[in-house]
């Protein structure tokens, strides 16, 4: 049957309204994405044709464009299950790019320098917060590691109202998973006790760190790759403080074919230029300006580097020798040159290539009750 010609003009006009209407919404989906989170935007999405009422609705309440800094600072969601986490991930719309911050919490500058680098590269930032029992050994400090979950939270809403528009993303989620969700068989500290599934990058794990901690990267691994599977991430943020980890992280992604990118960021430090560290809320007074001695030791060796040497041996006892002057308020763990792929040692800096020099050390107790407590930093030579 003919349409008459009016009809059509009022059938035509229908659905070039429609049609506008999803532009604005279409350019807010890549400006805007956090809020539409929120909306289970993905039905947004959807071919306009197939969009039921309901959801026609919703767009006409997100389009004024005042109302969405306000709806920024409301959104911002903690999951602490996996199945609510994954079903906000599915409802993300096509075309996001989450970033995934891991850390364990007590977040300080550094962690927030990695969260707003992932801001500034994806529409979605998950920060995890997660103290892993599987990284402590028996004797190490996971009881009394600091626990700051609000404080937390709210540095992140800081860091969300401080982002300025062009930056296409915010923190939109906070994955604060329990022990029990991420080891559902249980995690003893004792190794051997340990049943279930576990992840190890070998040999890397046994080298540096490794050395001292022998149960720890083994942990790292294991319950990056469950995060890793949880959160779904585009990229991981990973910060330079912990270079070995940085490493294996790397190996790891590419031999499990995770299609994971990996950003290392650079260390934040104090004015001093120490390096910052959830640890160094145990460090006050004097075993807080003996921490530095970490920092000077390896800025010793690196100028020396940058003078001219390049044999390891000479470049590491320079370091060694700034710890030893620090007298027994310290204690050298390693100093170190390595390679950055197979973290090889080295003796020899070759021209054109880059090496790691990385450290750690214990800051001794001083006082009734205090614990050592382990420090570790690292610069790049090149
Ligand atoms: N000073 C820093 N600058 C940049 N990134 C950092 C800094 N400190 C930690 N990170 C990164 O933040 C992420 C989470 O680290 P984590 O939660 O263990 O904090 P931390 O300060 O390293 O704690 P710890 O005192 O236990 O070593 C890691 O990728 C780590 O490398
Ligand atoms: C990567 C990590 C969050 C795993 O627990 C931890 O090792 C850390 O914070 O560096
Ligand atoms: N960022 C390192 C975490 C740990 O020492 O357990």
């Amino acid at each position: 049957m003919q349409l008459s010609k009016r009809r059509r003009i009022r059938i035509d006009s229908f659905f070039l309204f429609f049609f506008f209407l999803r532009v604005p919404i279409d350019r807010y989906c890549t400006s805007d994405l956090n809020m539409l989170s929120t909306l289970r935007s993905c039905a947004l999405r959807r071919p306009l044709h197939k969009a039921p009422a309901s959801i026609l609705q919703h767009t006409s309440t997100v389009a004024p464009r005042n109302l969405r800094s306000k709806a920024y600072s409301t959104k911002m969601q903690t999951y602490h299950a996996v199945s609510t986490y994954r079903a906000w991930r599915h409802s993300l719309p096509p075309g996001s790019t989450v970033g995934v911050v891991p850390t364990m919490g007590a977040l300080h500058a550094g962690h927030i320098s990695l969260a707003r680098a992932a801001a500034t590269e994806n529409t979605h930032v998950v920060v995890t917060i997660f103290l892993n029992p599987a990284q402590f050994a028996p004797t190490e400090d996971l009881a009394s590691y600091p626990k700051t979950l609000e404080k937390d939270l709210e540095k992140l809403e800081e860091l969300n109202a401080s982002l300025v528009d062009k930056v296409p993303g915010r923190v939109a989620a906070v994955f604060v998973p329990t022990v029990a969700e991420m080891y559902p068989a249980g995690i003893p500290l004792v190794r051997d006790q340990q049943v279930g599934t576990f992840v190890e990058v070998i040999p890397l794990s046994a080298k540096l760190e490794g050395g001292t901690r022998p149960h720890f990267f083994r942990g790292v691994a294991t319950v990056c790759t469950k995060l890793f599977n949880i959160t779904q991430p585009n990229t991981v943020y990973f910060g330079q403080k912990d270079v070995q980890q940085t490493v294996i992280i790397r190996r790891l992604l590419t031999d499990l074919h995770f299609d994971i990118k990996l950003r290392v960021i650079a260390t934040e430090r104090e004015e001093d230029g120490l390096a910052m560290s959830s640890r160094n809320v145990y460090l006050n007074g004097k075993r807080r300006e003996v921490a530095i001695t970490i920092y000077r030791a390896l800025k010793a060796a690196e100028e020396l580097y940058e003078s001219g040497e390049k044999r390891a041996e000479v470049l590491l006892q320079r370091a060694r020798e700034v710890v030893e002057s620090a007298g027994d308020a310290v204690k050298l763990d390693y100093v170190s040159l390595n390679e950055p792929q197979l973290l090889e040692e080295v003796e020899v800096v070759e021209k054109g290539k880059e090496v790691i020099l990385s450290a750690a050390m214990w800051v001794m107790p001083k006082g009734e009750g205090e614990g050592t407590v382990r420090l570790i930093d690292n610069l790049i030579l090149s």
